[in-house]
């Protein structure tokens, strides 16, 4: 991943801003009550001071702050944003008292609001789709794990800062300033690192097209949000799982400590193991899962991550504690960048950064919310437990265990369940494999075996696909593979055995075909996006079904395609990055569920397809080798998965015994027999005119 130049240095400025608001918090927790005087409750008061200007901005900017972002220069954005937090953090030191810390720290949380949905919305433009998920692990890896760096880095300053106090005066009476200094430092070099990044670009509004005000917009995510059922199932499972995560965050410190009797070691301890967890699942969780389906993975994780959480709440010991908040952590770890890469890969550019803006402010305000509650609501249980079962001490025992706050315990079931529900809720939102059983293709995916495919959609009016008489054949491969030359061969050998042929392609079989054709394969059009792609190649070959191949196929005939929804699967799925799922769901629907009988993929490495070619190259042709790399490796995946709906050739054998091949396949399947002695005069080429209906126009 971290070959790609320019998220390199995305990533970099990522870890270096992450680490700062790290490094900023532990700073000025330890530097506010150092400059409080008075009492203690007064140094108690200044420290959480730091934490509500800490997650203020959030609550009351998150939304703005998004929408905005997604209407200014990123990089821009990114840069301003990371100088106004160097500049702010070295100023502290040089006005050291509280009011200051406060406005310091709240403005800097601000800049931070821009920055961060300005670099999370711009790593989708700086990888190809299918890294995206490698690329969002990796962030969401330094913006959670600079964090333990941070305490080591802050202990190390302040032992550096003692051994200079020696020799200097200055940092003997101020230990934090060091750090406060690094921390300045680490944004200016975030800035330097964004500054080079000219791939993230401009974002380009049309000056004819109006832009909405920023009420509008943020209106419009909101609504997107609502109306959008990814996302829908995204955000019933990220608030609810933030919920429960504030509920343990909350707990902690009182359960670990007193309850379970771990004290403070006990608490850095499992603070320590939920972090590396997190890591842990961030880093490497979700490799074991092969192809399985992003959308199916984060809701099954989100489920499973209530099982730990159950074990916590119902075994009131340190030791399994701090295994199942480590386990908790892993499977946390790899809901939570999923999720991310969903958006990433759904959300289309321009709304991108409010709704991730609304994912993080929306956590940061439940998160505090749900932390300043949650001690309460436990007590209030613990008291009305005590209160039912009569126990003086407001302890209860069950089955041999002793619950010494039996309300914190409850509030942790509780919130086991509250996670469970929303993690079926949103698996259920997002599921994009219907009909596929969950545990098969889990198997399935982690033996790394290619998967099902999902049973077609019925057609719009409610039907299922229909039978035909004929037979249908397509021919599939990559630039070049002979799927033209053996099609036509295969129809004059059928031709002569007397059977009704049509020979026919994909796109631009049809009239309304032949003009998206244009569309599609101009290269004028370099920039079109993978959906709209997806949808054109969707929208001729659901004409192409309607207008050539169902009614050919109702009378009877043979029809030979070239190219049909493989081909979609593998450039639109393996080439360009789009969830195979929604390609099934999109073409079965367009197509009622029509599936060739036999697909004869010519299989050829694509430098010797792309040389074999005699124009110059179309839009799809002139990709990078690296495409239509993966566009034959999808092809053959395919293949694998339904070995029986398959013949798969080595297209760099010579013409005639391609063609001999599929004529024995073809033969199998043929309603009646074709005699033997008629082969042999049939191998001759050129082709015979085909059967062109007249509404249809042939391009070539
Ligand atoms: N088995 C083969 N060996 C060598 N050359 C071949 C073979 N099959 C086809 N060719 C040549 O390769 C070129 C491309 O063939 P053809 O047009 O049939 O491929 P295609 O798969 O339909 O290409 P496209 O993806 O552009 O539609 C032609 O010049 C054809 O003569
Ligand atoms: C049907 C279909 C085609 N493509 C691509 C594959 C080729 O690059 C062109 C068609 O050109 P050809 O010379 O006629 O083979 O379009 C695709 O990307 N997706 C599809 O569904």
């Amino acid at each position: 991943m971290l070959s790609i130049k320019p998220f390199r240095r995305l990533w970099v400025a990522l870890s270096l801003s992450s680490l700062g608001d790290w490094l900023s918090i532990l700073a000025l927790v330890a530097l506010a009550p150092s400059v409080t005087h008075g009492s203690n409750l007064a140094k108690t008061s200044s420290i959480s001071g730091v934490w509500v200007v800490t997650l203020l901005p959030a609550l009351l900017l998150g939304p703005i702050a998004g929408a905005l972002a997604d209407r200014l220069d990123r990089r821009v954005t990114m840069v301003v944003g990371d100088v106004i937090r160097g500049l702010l953090f070295i100023s502290i030191p040089l006005f050291p008292n509280l009011t200051w810390i406060f406005v310091a720290k709240f403005l800097a949380g601000i800049a931070s609001q821009f920055w961060n949905p300005a670099c999370a919305a711009s790593v989708p433009n700086l990888v190809p789709k299918d890294k995206l998920e490698r690329a969002n692990q990796l962030s969401q890896l330094m913006t959670y794990g600079t964090a333990p760096l941070a305490a080591g880095l802050f202990a190390l300053l302040g032992w550096l800062s003692t051994a200079l106090g020696h020799g200097i005066p200055f940092f003997h009476a101020n230990k934090v300033d060091l750090a406060l200094y690094f921390n300045g430092a680490s944004y200016f070099v975030s800035a330097i690192a964004v500054y080079t990044l000219r791939q993230i670009g401009k974002r380009e509004h049309s000056g004819r097209i109006s832009v909405p005000s920023t009420a509008k917009a943020i209106w419009e995510g909101w609504r997107f949000i609502r109306h959008t059922p990814v996302v829908r199932g995204l955000v019933i499972g990220m608030l609810g799982a933030f919920c429960a995560a504030g509920v343990v965050i909350g707990l902690a410190p009182s359960y670990i400590q007193s309850t379970l009797d771990g004290g403070s070691a006990g608490f850095s301890l499992v603070f320590a193991l939920i972090l590396i967890g997190l890591a842990i699942g961030m880093g490497f969780g979700s490799r074991p899962f092969g192809d399985f389906s992003r959308r199916r993975l984060f809701g099954v994780t989100l489920t499973a991550s209530a099982v730990p959480l159950t074990v916590i709440a119902l075994v009131p010991n340190l030791g399994v504690v701090a295994l199942f908040v480590f386990l908790m952590g892993v499977v946390s770890g790899i809901a939570y960048p999923t999720g991310f890469t969903i958006v990433g890969l759904e959300v289309d550019d321009d709304t991108r950064g409010r709704v991730f803006a609304f994912f993080q402010s929306t956590i940061q305000a439940i998160l505090l919310a749900v932390i300043a509650v949650a001690g309460f609501i436990a007590t209030g249980f613990s008291a009305a437990i005590g209160a039912v079962t009569g126990s003086s001490n407001g302890e209860v025992k069950i089955a041999h265990i002793t619950y010494g706050a039996p309300g914190d315990n409850l509030l942790l079931l509780l919130s086991a369940v509250l996670v469970a529900f929303v993690g079926i809720q949103s698996y259920r939102q997002l599921d994009d494999r219907k009909g596929v059983p969950l545990l098969e293709d889990l198997i399935t995916a982690i033996r790394d075996e290619p998967l099902k495919r999902v049973p077609a959609a019925p057609a719009a009016d409610g039907q299922q696909p229909h039978g035909h008489a004929g037979l249908f054949l397509a021919f599939e491969g990559g630039e070049g593979a002979g799927k033209t030359t053996q099609a036509r061969l295969i129809a004059i050998w059928l031709r002569e055995q007397g059977y009704d042929v049509v020979t026919t392609h994909e796109p631009g079989a049809t009239k309304i075909g032949m003009r998206l054709r244009a569309l599609l394969l101009d290269t004028a059009h370099s920039g079109m996006s993978a959906h709209c792609e997806a949808l054109l190649y969707a929208a001729d070959r659901a004409e192409h079904v309607a207008k050539i191949i169902d009614p050919a196929l109702e009378r009877g005939a043979v029809v030979i395609t070239d190219r049909y929804i493989d081909s979609s699967l593998a450039y639109q799925g393996a080439g360009r990055g789009l969830p195979t799922a929604e390609i099934e769901m999109l073409n079965g629907w367009a197509t009622h569920g029509r599936l060739p009988d036999l697909t004869v993929l010519l299989d050829l490495a694509p430098e010797a397809g792309l040389s074999r070619r005699a124009r110059s190259a179309d839009r799809l042709e002139a990709e990078p080798l690296d495409f239509h790399r993966r566009v034959r490796v999808g092809f053959l995946g395919l293949a694998r998965a339904e070995p029986e709906r398959y013949l798969v050739l080595d297209a760099t054998a010579p013409f005639a015994e391609i063609g001999q091949q599929i004529k024995d396949r073809i033969r199998e399947i043929l309603p009646d027999p074709v005699p033997h002695v008629s082969e042999a005069a049939t191998g001759s080429f050129p082709a015979i005119p085909d059967h062109v209906p007249d509404e249809v126009a042939d391009p070539w």
